[in-house]
Parts: C-alpha cells; structure tokens; sequence
C-alpha cells in the first residue's frame, strides 16, 4: 500500500467512529456535518444534540461572598458549569483572590449532582488566561489583601485534574504562562481560531516544574515542550492543533456553540463510565495519587454491591456476614 493510500484508509477507519455531531475545523450545523459521515444505526438511535446555546443562570451561592474576580453559572435544564475568570482588563490574569474563588467553584461544580460537565474559560475574546497577575507578585508568590504570597494556584491544576467529571478548557484569545498550564490540565481544549499558546515564564523569571512540564512534554513530546518553554515563543490554535496540544479549532464566533456540543455529547454517555476513564488516563501517569483515585471509584462502585452491603449490615446487625453466597468470579 503506497502512502497514499494508507492516509486514506487511516481516514475512513477514522471517520467511521466519527461523532457527527462533533466538528472539525469548518463547523458547520450538526446535519451538513453529518452528512459527510457515514451513518449507522446506534448512532441514530443514541441521537443527535442541539446546537443551540444555553441559557446560562447564575445560581445562589451556597457559601461565601459574592465572587468578584469569576463567574459561576449553570445552562438552565442542563448539567454544564461555566466557569469564567472575568478579569478582562488584565488579560484573566489571576491574583490570590482569583485562585480562592475558583477553588470554590470547581468544589461547587464537583459536589453539585446536577453537573456533569464543567467549562472553564476567560471573559471576553482577548483571552482565556495570561497567567499570574504580575503585579501583585511578591517574593514568595502572588500577594493577596492578607500581605502574603502563594502560588496557589497549583492546587486549582491538581483540582481539575481530580475532579470527577470532565472539565472543558474554552480558549479565546490568549491561554499563556500560568494561563497555558491551566488549559492544559483540563481534559480537553476547545480553542478559537484566534487562540495564542505559549508559555512567558522565562522572559519573566517564572517557570512551571510540575505539570507544566510533565503534562506538556506528555502531551507534545519532549523536544517541542523543549522549545515551547527554552524560547517562550508563541503558537497559533492551528499550530497547537498539530503538536496535539489542544483538540480542536473552530471560528470565534462558533466557540461557545461547539463547546456546548461537545459537553452535550459527552452527556449523552454514562457518566460512571466518563468518571472511570477519566481516573484511568490520569492513573497512568499520576502514580500513587493516580492509583488512588481510581482505587476510590472501585470503592464506590463496591458500597452499592450486595456483597459490600452484606458487610455492612452483618456489623450493624452484630452478626457473622456471611459472604458465602457471592462468587469468586475468574
Ligand atoms: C497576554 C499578553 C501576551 C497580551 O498582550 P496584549 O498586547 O494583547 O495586551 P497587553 O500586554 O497590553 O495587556 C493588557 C493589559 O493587561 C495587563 N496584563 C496582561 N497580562 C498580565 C499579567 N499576567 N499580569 C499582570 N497584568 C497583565 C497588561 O499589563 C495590560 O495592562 P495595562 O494597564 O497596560 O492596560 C501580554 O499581556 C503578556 O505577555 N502578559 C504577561 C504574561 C505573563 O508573563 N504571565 C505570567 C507568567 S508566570 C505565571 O503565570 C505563573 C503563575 C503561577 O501562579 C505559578 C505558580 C507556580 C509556578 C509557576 C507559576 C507561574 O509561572
């Protein structure tokens, strides 16, 4: 087979298990799409999702001070959180204000049931996040109004990674420095076609040793993550696209409307089973913490088993279990 004909049959088998419904690059409406794909039954039966945009509600806060440096919303009737760093001004840079409110709102997006899916963005189409806010950086972080400085901004990247349901990176505009650490920890990213990648750090005496190199070099490669963070140079969303760092590009003006698609279609699928995959792709790289993450799905899933019950109501009941009855599976 000559290579030629290779990429064409690498591209049938690929747009066999296609999502119609999921665009590539030219996003058109889901139909015309579609139309380019081969149909089969289950996926007509397993349905199509609307391309309509939410209607985004600002829910009551369950605890706490009104946000001021993010937003919080939900689409009304539908399980997505939207959360927003709404610093415009400042590209989306974050300060520890920012940090804290967004710590609280992914621990809301994780606990609230009526969510499935999370998108993270920035306000307005100059930019998803440029970072630190390199104003209030100080000597030992990023200072807040209590004088101190933190770098918390480390334990938002290790919450997305752990939260339970996927989170969604919606990038307009610049995603660069602490801002590109934070599109990458998410589990996908949605990006515009006037979306800017890079990281700034050694141009401003900054670097990020922990997932932003690990999960770079993981997701690019060793030489690219090399040269993304030795030259701090930037990438455009097609340039990013090709290194595999993000995964798709649609027009600006499209963005919300294929990210919602995407958030749809992953609600269409079991919702154990997007958690269970997601605890596996991080326990292959995440070693102990990793392994307990999905070690504590198994847990979960074993409380609902009459087995595990029979244990628990055996103590309760001050009795033997007797876990006789329950095979001992090959
Ligand atoms: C993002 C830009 C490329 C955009 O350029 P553009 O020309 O479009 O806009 P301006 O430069 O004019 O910006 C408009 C306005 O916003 C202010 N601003 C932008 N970014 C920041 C920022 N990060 N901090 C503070 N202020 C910012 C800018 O000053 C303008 O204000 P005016 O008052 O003049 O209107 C470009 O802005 C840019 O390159 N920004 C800096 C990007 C950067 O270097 N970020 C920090 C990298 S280090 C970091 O993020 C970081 C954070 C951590 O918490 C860490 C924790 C642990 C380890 C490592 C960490 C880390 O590296």
């Amino acid at each position: 087979m000559d290579p030629s004909q290779e990429k064409c049959r690498r591209y049938s088998s690929a747009t066999h298990h296609s999502n119609s419904d999921v665009s590539r690059p030219s996003a058109g409406d889901a139909d015309k799409v579609g139309s380019l794909l081969p149909s089969n039954k289950y996926e007509r039966l397993h349905g199509s999702v609307s391309r309509e945009l939410p209607v985004w509600t600002q829910p009551a806060m369950l605890s706490g001070p009104p946000f001021e440096d993010i937003l919080y919303e939900k689409a009304q009737d539908e399980a997505i959180a939207k959360i927003t760093i709404n610093r415009p001004e400042r590209r989306n840079a974050f300060r520890p204000l920012t940090v804290m409110e967004l710590k609280r709102a992914f621990d809301y997006a994780r606990d609230d049931p009526e969510v499935g899916v999370v998108i993270f963005t920035g306000k307005g189409t100059e930019a998803f996040c440029s970072g630190g806010d390199q104003a209030v950086r100080g000597k030992h972080g990023y200072v807040g109004s209590d004088n101190i400085g933190r770098l918390n901004i480390l334990d938002v990247q290790v919450q997305i990674r752990r939260l339970p349901k996927p989170v969604i990176a919606m990038v307009a505009g610049y995603a660069v420095g602490g801002g590109h650490v934070l599109h990458m920890v998410c589990d996908l990213t949605i990006a515009a076609d006037n979306a800017v990648f890079g990281q700034t750090g050694p141009k401003v005496g900054s670097f990020d040793a922990g997932y932003g190199c690990s999960m770079m070099a993981r997701l690019i490669g060793q030489k690219r993550a090399r040269e993304m963070w030795f030259l701090a140079r930037f990438y455009s969303a097609q340039e990013a696209m090709n290194m595999g760092l993000i995964n798709t590009v649609v027009p600006l003006e499209k963005l919300e409307e294929e990210t919602v698609v995407w958030c749809r279609k992953i609600l269409q699928n079991s919702p154990m089973a997007i958690r269970l995959l997601k605890s596996a792709l991080n326990a292959v790289e995440d070693g102990h913490a990793g392994l307990q993450e999905l070690a504590g799905n198994a847990t979960l899933l074993f409380y609902g088993s009459d087995e595990a019950i029979e244990g628990k109501t055996a103590y309760l009941e001050g009795r033997k279990p007797d876990f006789s009855k329950f095979p001992r599976l090959p």
